[in-house]
Order: structure tokens, then C-alpha cells, then sequence
């Protein structure tokens, strides 16, 4: 029978974890069903969450300030003839009113292969975006326009010029700029098509434009279409302000057929906490892979905005394990400057984007040169040299070392 089978980490007060495990597998399912007649028992067992395993563990320190708990791993089997296939049903079945009962944190979800194959997954992926960049060989390399809130599309075309002639593969806007009269939406994007095809007729190296796909939930998907119809090659998408079943319907537009990165904004609201909500890896990996996420952005273990190192890794795996969905890129963000990607390359591979907003736009020789430092930094740890070598070759990457080491 198709099931979703969910983790939780689980603390519980009156330290009988069996218990709890089989409280929860009933509530979420069919409820009270022992003191129902034998024929209703019977259809419902098809019904009933399974207990698959309950491990005791140690309890969070977190923990510590309620009082004695026990702590344990539970796993419960939902089967899938419970739920339409969508994330909506599907996180309310596991972790609808169990989230607001005490403290239990989702930290993993399996879906079977039956399941998974209801969701399309992203469009693109790995491969095929890297296939339209034409680059193969070295992590893609994405740069955030800073400073444009109050500002008009004058300095939007020349910061994007600069982003692209030095050498980035992607420019994405903040996450903060929405449509407004300064910077309107439709302007950025035949203003970004005209300054990367020029610059594309220049240099011949190619840049993608990711414009922040923003405004209220029922206007996106015309929003979306006539981005796409303009030439935008790529959306933003705050996927947290919305849901991720906005982003599914996103996706799996057939006229909306552009890479779409999603951006962390508010998902730490939901997985912060050590005891309740849900874990990074599930949230930000394995939901936004499975709701079409072309492009995950995540904060760096390293970076001004630090996520632990352990949860960073669940979530490039989640995004870029085998699976029959397409793989997405990690996108490890935040703080991120040269003098990182030797560290970077290691963590998150070949197969991740180096991103940087500051870190180019903050460099003495102005946004080309920012953009330069990290290629040239990027080449020589592919090549397997060193920021030292490379800094011999690259006056803007030594610069760039010289301000932020
Ligand atoms: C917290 S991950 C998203 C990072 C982000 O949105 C950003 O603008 C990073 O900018 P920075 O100047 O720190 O590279
Ligand atoms: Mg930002």
C-alpha cells in the first residue's frame, strides 16, 4: 500500500514514547477505532498509521529549562489512500494539528516510489540549466543586486552590465525588492533581456536573470507567464511568504517554462527551534525539491547569516541525491566572499552555486572586478591551486583577500 512515512523527534513529559507513538499514528489517521463493531475496524485498519519504529535518544539540551523529558525518534507510516496527492493534504495529515501538540519536530519524510511519482519535481534541474549556461565543468557562480530599493533603472542596467562583464552566470534580484513605480517589474525585465543579450553579443558568455516574482498569490501566475513572454529566463520566488504548493502550480505551468530558484526568506520561523517545527532538511530540501525548485538558496555554515554545517549538508543531499526527480542546485548563501570558495567547493561541490551579493558588489574595483575575484578563484581551485596562486594572477582576487581574508 503507497504511504509517506515521517520522523519526529519527539520530547515528551510523561516519558512513555510507545504510547505517544501510537496516540499520534491514531489521531492523524482514524482516530479512535478499537471500540468501533469488527466491520468498521476492519476498513479502517487500511486507514490506521503504523508505528514503524520508536529510539529512545538523548534529550535536546534546548530541552532542559521544561523539566525531565524524555526524547526519542518516532516513525509513523501514513497510508497514501488518506490524502488527494499534494503537499497541502500531505503536511496536514503528518504534521497538521500534531505540530501545535507539545514538542515534536518533523525531521525526515520518505515518500514511496508511488507517491514521489505524482510530483513532477523541477523542471530543469542541475543539467539542464547548465546545459543553457553552456558551463560544465566549475560551480555556476550568482550574484544579488544590492542597494536598489529607492533606486531607478539606470543603476539597475549598469549594476546588472558590471555583474555579467564580470564574468557571473546568474544575477538574481534581492529578495527584498518587490514591483514598485522605481524599478517596476516588467521594466527590469526588458531592460535585463536588452543588457545580457549585448553584453552576450560581447563576451559571448551568458548570464541568466532571475527577477523576483512578488505581488499576491493569485496574480502570479499571469505575473509569471508574462515574464516569460517578455524573455525573462529565470524567476525569484519567496516560497515561504506564499506556500509550497504555490510554487508546485509554478513549476508545473507549462507556460512558465523558465528555472525558478527559491528563496529561505521566513522558513526559519518554522525550523529554527531544536523542539518544534520542521527540520531544514525536509523543509528546504526534500519539499522544495519536491515542489519544483530549480535553485535552493540556504544560509552557508560560514556565511553572516550561519546554519550549522551538519544541516546544510542534509540539505545539498536532499537536493541532489539519486532519485527519479531531477537534481537542484544549492545555493549555500549569505556573507559569502572569495576567500570562502576553497571551503565552499569542498562542502558543497562541482555541482553548487557560489552566490554572493556583497561580496561583489562590496569590492574596491566596483562590481566587475568583485565578480572577477571569484571567478578566478573558482579556476584555480578547479585546476587544484591555491587562493595564494591564484592572487598572484588576479590582482581583483587579491584585493578582494586583502578586504575580507
Ligand atoms: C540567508 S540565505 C539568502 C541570502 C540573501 O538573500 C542575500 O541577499 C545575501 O547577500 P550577501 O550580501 O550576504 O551575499
Ligand atoms: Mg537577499
Amino acid at each position: 500500500m503507497s504511504h509517506i512515512t515521517a520522523t519526529y523527534l519527539v520530547h515528551d513529559a510523561k516519558g512513555n514514547l510507545e504510547k505517544k507513538a501510537e496516540s499520534i499514528a491514531l489521531g492523524l489517521t482514524v482516530g479512535s477505532w478499537t471500540d468501533l463493531p469488527v466491520v468498521d475496524q476492519e476498513q479502517l485498519k487500511k486507514h490506521k498509521g503504523e508505528v514503524i519504529s520508536v529510539e529512545e535518544t538523548s534529550p535536546s539540551a534546548a530541552a532542559s529549562h521544561l523539566g525531565e523529558r524524555k526524547a526519542g525518534l518516532i516513525k509513523i507510516a501514513y497510508p497514501a489512500a488518506n490524502f488527494s496527492a499534494d503537499i497541502p493534504a500531505i503536511l496536514t495529515t503528518i504534521f497538521g494539528k500534531l505540530s501545535l501538540d507539545g514538542e515534536v519536530k518533523l525531521v525526515d519524510i520518505e515518500l514511496d516510489e508511488a507517491l514521489e511519482k505524482q510530483f513532477p519535481g523541477p523542471q530543469f534541474g542541475v543539467d539542464s540549466i547548465r546545459t543553457k549556461l553552456g558551463v560544465h565543468d566549475r560551480p555556476l557562480l550568482m550574484s544579488i543586486f544590492k542597494g536598489m530599493i529607492g533606486r531607478g533603472t539606470d543603476l539597475f542596467e549598469q549594476q546588472l552590465r558590471a555583474q555579467a562583464a564580470g564574468g557571473v552566470d546568474l544575477v538574481k534580484d534581492d529578495e527584498i525588492l518587490f514591483d514598485n513605480p522605481l524599478t517596476p517589474f516588467e521594466d527590469r525585465i526588458r531592460r535585463g533581456v536588452k543588457v545580457l543579450n549585448e553584453e552576450y553579443e560581447r563576451s559571448g558568455h551568458r548570464t541568466l536573470y532571475a527577477v523576483n516574482l512578488s505581488g499576491r498569490t493569485f496574480e502570479l501566475r499571469d505575473k509569471a507567464r508574462k515574464a516569460v513572454s517578455l524573455g525573462a529566463n529565470a524567476l525569484l520566488f519567496n516560497v515561504f511568504a506564499y506556500g509550497l504548493d504555490t510554487l508546485q502550480s509554478l513549476a508545473e505551468d507549462p507556460y512558465i517554462d523558465v528555472p525558478i530558484m527559491a528563496h529561505p526568506a521566513v522558513s526559519g520561523a518554522l525550523t529554527a527551534s531544536p523542539l518544534y517545527g520542521i527540520s531544514n532538511q525536509v523543509l528546504l530540501g526534500k519539499l522544495l525539491r519536491l515542489a519544483g525548485a530549480d535553485f535552493v538558496l540556504f544560509p552557508s555554515p560560514y556565511g553572516s547569516v550561519a546554519m550549522e554545517k551538519s544541516e546544510t549538508l542534509a540539505i545539498k543531499n536532499a537536493l541532489t541525491s539519486e532519485s527519479r526527480l531531477k537534481r537542484a542546485f544549492p545555493v549555500p548563501s549569505a556573507g559569502i566572499h572569495p576567500g570562502l570558495v576553497p571551503q565552499l567547493i569542498k562542502d558543497f561541490g562541482k555541482d553548487s552555486i557560489i552566490n554572493a551579493g556583497g561580496g561583489i558588489h562590496g569590492h574596491p574595483g566596483g562590481a566587475e572586478a568583485g565578480a572577477k575575484a571569484f571567478r578566478d578563484a573558482i579556476a584555480e581551485v578547479q585546476a587544484g591551486g591555491t587562493l595564494e596562486d591564484a592572487a598572484a594572477k588576479s590582482p581583483e582576487l587579491e584585493k578582494a583577500l586583502a578586504l575580507w581574508g
